[in-house]
């Protein structure tokens, strides 16, 4: 049986760091990842024609500090998200193009949203981010979900409509599926609500020359012969201070095991002597959100040349947010819908071509007639991945921050926990995952 220091389990941007830093110290290690591929829930697909898009995670902006670094390392170009020009807005059967970021909504309305948006930032600010259930009110706000505090914030309906589509694109499912202490949290891990949801100055403002995957792609290549792909972990024990990794044809031995791994996934491996009852408990309460990415390909970026920055939104159909993503050179004119939340799992449930249709319609709608005709569609689902099962991340259901979040990043005997959920900083993004990388690493090497 081959003996190692530490095996690292799953190889996206978590655990890839982790391997790197380990190795970095001298250990013997092993990354062992199930898919044929590295960079799990950020994947770049690319097209005979030289175009690409990525599937999962797109976008970098500032305080990324760790991935701007990493790209830099490895000579991968950003470029600004383009939003020149007006967006657009479908409300109450009315197509409008506004300029800046303030949506053309009755005053009242505005006033109410600006309040909510002031008011979640600055609840953010209490959260103790490495121990939120320490945060003052803690039990409080997480006896309800965000959808409870909306309702109460926002007497206007626009607004409470507009906060919904800003909600569901930051994590990807219904605010009545996240406690309001995970709001809070989330926010002032990714600094404030307005950094979540805008382009410049914001978690989208700039993409990848050659997609989110090229730094994690360039980055295993340096230590390839320390990866194993196509190595599913089913179980893992421990035993004699020692722990065994065993997958379908393997048996791995070592001192340390780094599981770096969604929480949801993490408990769907067996472990024995079974996992405490709260590390299993919480792993049972995290679900992922639900997400599927649109794309239509075509020819040119059309809808500039009518003044347009493609960033959309509408509450009416599947598709409610839409962005530009055509390649830096724009070459091609790529147009991303994001289907989200309780939207995402009415769109699970269509058959392709009603889910191409229906994608093409809102386009249509935002963009004019000529975007019912792309070079190319094609849509992707996040839930339906074996080893993702829904993105963009685990959330925080009411109740679990306060009474089992201590048992997110705790190691249980020799096993240690990495991936973007266990951080405080960036949680739910690549940054959040390199950093709970270099983290765990620390963890083991100071251990
Ligand atoms: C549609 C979408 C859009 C997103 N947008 C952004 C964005 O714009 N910017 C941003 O920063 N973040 C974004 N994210 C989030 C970002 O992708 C994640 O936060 C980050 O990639 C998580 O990295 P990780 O290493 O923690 O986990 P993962 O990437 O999930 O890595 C876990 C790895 O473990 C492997 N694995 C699973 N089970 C097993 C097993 N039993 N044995 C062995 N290996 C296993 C998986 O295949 C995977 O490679 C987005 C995600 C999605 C899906």
């Amino acid at each position: 049986m081959q003996t190692y220091d530490t095996i690292i389990v799953g190889a996206g941007y978590a655990g890839l760091t982790a391997t790197r830093e380990l190795l970095k110290a001298g250990k013997k290690v092993i990354l062992l990842e199930a898919r044929d591929r590295v960079g799990g829930r950020v994947h770049t697909q690319h097209f005979e024609d030289g175009s690409y898009v990525d599937l999962g995670a797109a976008w970098v902006g500032p305080t990324q500090d760790k991935l701007y670094a990493l790209a830099k390392e490895f000579a991968v170009e950003t470029f600004p998200t383009y939003d020149t020009g007006k967006s657009t807005l479908f409300y109450n059967n009315k197509l409008k193009h506004y300029k800046g970021l303030i949506p053309p909504l009755p005053i009242g309305s505005l006033l109410s949203l600006d309040m909510a948006i002031k008011r979640i930032n600055k609840l953010s600010k209490t959260v103790d981010l490495k121990s939120p259930w320490n945060t003052p009110d803690a039990a409080y706000y997480d006896s309800m979900t965000l959808a409870t505090w909306m309702n109460r914030q926002m007497p206007f309906n626009s607004a409470k409509v507009m906060f919904k589509l800003a909600a569901e694109a930051i994590w990807a499912a219904d605010p009545n599926e996240i406690s309001m202490l995970h709001a809070m949290f989330y926010t002032k891990s990714c600094r404030d609500f307005d950094t979540l949801m805008n382009v410049k100055n914001g978690a989208q403002e700039e993409r990848f020359v050659g997609g989110a995957s090229l730094p994690a792609l360039r980055l295993a290549e340096t230590f390839k012969e320390h990866i194993r792909l196509k190595s599913v972990v089913r179980a893992i024990t421990q035993q004699d201070n020692q722990v065994i990794v065993k997958g379908d044809g393997f048996e791995l031995t070592a001192s340390k095991v780094i599981v770096a791994l969604p929480p949801t996934l993490a408990g769907r491996i067996e472990y024995a002597p079974i996992m405490p009852a709260n590390r299993d408990q919480l792993t049972q309460r995290m679900p992922m959100g639900t997400v599927w990415k649109t794309y239509a390909i075509y020819d040119t970026p059309f809808w500039r040349e009518a003044g347009l920055n493609g960033l959309s939104a509408t509450n009416e159909g599947y598709v409610t947010v839409t962005f530009d993503n055509s390649p830096k050179d724009a070459s091609k004119g790529i147009m991303m819908g994001f289907v989200l939340g309780n939207q995402a799992k009415a769109f699970n449930q269509l058959a392709p071509e009603e889910r191409k249709a229906s994608a093409l319609d809102t386009f249509a709608r935002f963009y004019g007639e000529k975007a019912r005709k792309p070079l190319k569609y094609l849509d992707h689902s996040w839930a339906e991945e074996e080893f993702t099962r829904g993105c963009y991340a685990g959330l925080m259901p009411t109740g679990a921050w306060t009474s089992l979040g201590k048992a997110l990043r705790e190691p249980v005997g020799n096993i240690h926990w990495a991936g973007t959920e266990t951080s405080d900083i960036w949680n739910g993004y690549i940054e959040g995952a390199i950093r709970s990388g270099e983290r765990v690493a620390q963890e083991i090497l100071k251990s």
